[in-house]
């Protein structure tokens, strides 16, 4: 591309000319693409479903060769997504993912689910991270969405503990930056009276709550959606919640990006009923309990270091099978099929109570 700001402008006419000889073979490529994906479909044999087809490690792969291809000038943000859609799309000619998620429409539960499956999928809006959890269990969806933590508020407790029962697998994380506005059907800051959002929201912006709306009263409920829901029907109420949510609702925004940490991040877990091959940068997630003893947590996680994988995440939740008993969320770089990651995990099977592989997957992109 010439760009030269001192030389004369250039004729738009021409310029425009350029782009659409240029979209034109971009349209033909993409096309091309989708011939050959449709190709890989058939190399895989006589698959059942769209969910067969699906394979996250061959997309983290496509979307780091994208990363470093990148030279700008769009960011790899950018060129991410755009290879998302494209994949998406690919993904879709047979039939597109069905995707569980929290509703209602306007979560940030969808939001992630755009950034990591784009928008050729069928989104399925559930009331519930249980129904969720059921969903993708019964069959009904393909793979579920559920938050796991957030880098200010911690762990998405509700959201861990079905890991214990459940028989799903970890097949992706999703990192999403979060910005929360303050939304209502209009009026004045003044005049906001109630304030509502998901309790983890509502941690997020403490700060600024108390700063601005001290007297507000703070009503926690089930997801931001629901709270962008309530605060259309009265003129003293507000919500906490996204973008999505204020053009889902109606609202206007009230005050933007009232997050009290600018670097707010969620992360989220990527459920399905298999378990995928390593895509080169991976991370294992493992559920690990212990008989209360001295050193037995020390024990337990040894065998990680000794085979040189660093530890990522560890958190504990009780055990519910008696009291201060607990198990152990651990989180080790590296894919269960490695020789050092298999080697340490059974060498920590020997000394658990018990110890359960919740998943192998690629680490989050951006
Ligand atoms: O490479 C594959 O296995 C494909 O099915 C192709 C493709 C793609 O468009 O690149 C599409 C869907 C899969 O999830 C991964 C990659």
């Amino acid at each position: 591309m010439n760009e030269n700001n001192d030389a004369a402008p250039p004729n738009l006419a021409d310029v425009r000319a350029r782009i659409d000889a240029i979209d034109r073979d971009i349209q033909a490529l993409i096309a091309e693409r989708a011939g050959w994906a449709r190709e890989v479909g058939r190399a895989k044999g006589p698959l059942k479903a769209a969910v067969d087809y699906y394979r996250p490690e061959r997309e983290a792969q496509v979307l780091r060769m994208v990363i470093d291809r990148n030279r700008g000038p769009l960011s790899n943000e950018e060129v991410v997504r755009l290879f998302r859609e494209i994949m998406s799309a690919c993904l879709a000619q047979q039939e597109p993912l069905k995707i569980g998620f929290l509703g209602p429409e306007g979560t940030f539960s969808q939001q992630a689910v755009l950034k990591h499956f784009g928008h050729s999928i069928k989104g399925l809006p559930l009331a519930t991270i249980d129904e969720v959890f059921q969903e993708v269990a019964a069959g009904s969806a393909d793979f579920g969405v559920v938050p796991i933590e957030n880098s200010s508020e911690g762990t998405v407790n509700s959201s861990l503990d079905l890991f214990v029962t459940s028989p799903l697998k970890i097949c992706g994380e999703i990192e999403l930056r979060i910005h929360q506005h303050l939304l209502a059907r209009g009026g004045r800051l003044e005049d906001i009276e109630r304030v509502y959002s998901h309790p983890q929201s509502l941690g997020q912006c403490k700060a600024w709550l108390r700063a601005n709306l001290p007297n507000a009263e703070r009503i926690p409920v089930s997801s931001n959606a629901e709270a962008a829901r309530r605060a259309r029907s009265a003129d003293d109420a507000a919500a906490i919640a996204g973008e999505t949510a204020a053009h889902i609702y109606g609202l206007k925004v009230l005050a933007r990006q009232i997050e009290d940490r600018p670097d707010n991040t969620t992360r989220f877990f990527v459920i399905g009923r298999e378990v995928f091959p390593p895509s080169g940068h991976d991370k294992t997630s493992l559920l690990m309990s212990v008989k209360d003893r001295p050193g037995a947590l020390y024990d337990l996680l040894t065998p990680f270091a000794d085979q040189g994988l660093s530890m990522t995440k560890i958190e504990s939740r009780p055990a519910r099978t008696g009291k201060w008993e607990y198990v152990f969320f651990v989180e080790v770089e590296g894919h269960a099929e490695d020789a050092r990651m298999s080697a340490a995990i059974e060498a920590a099977r020997a000394r658990a109570a018990e110890l359960k592989v919740l998943g192998s997957y690629p680490v989050a992109l951006l």
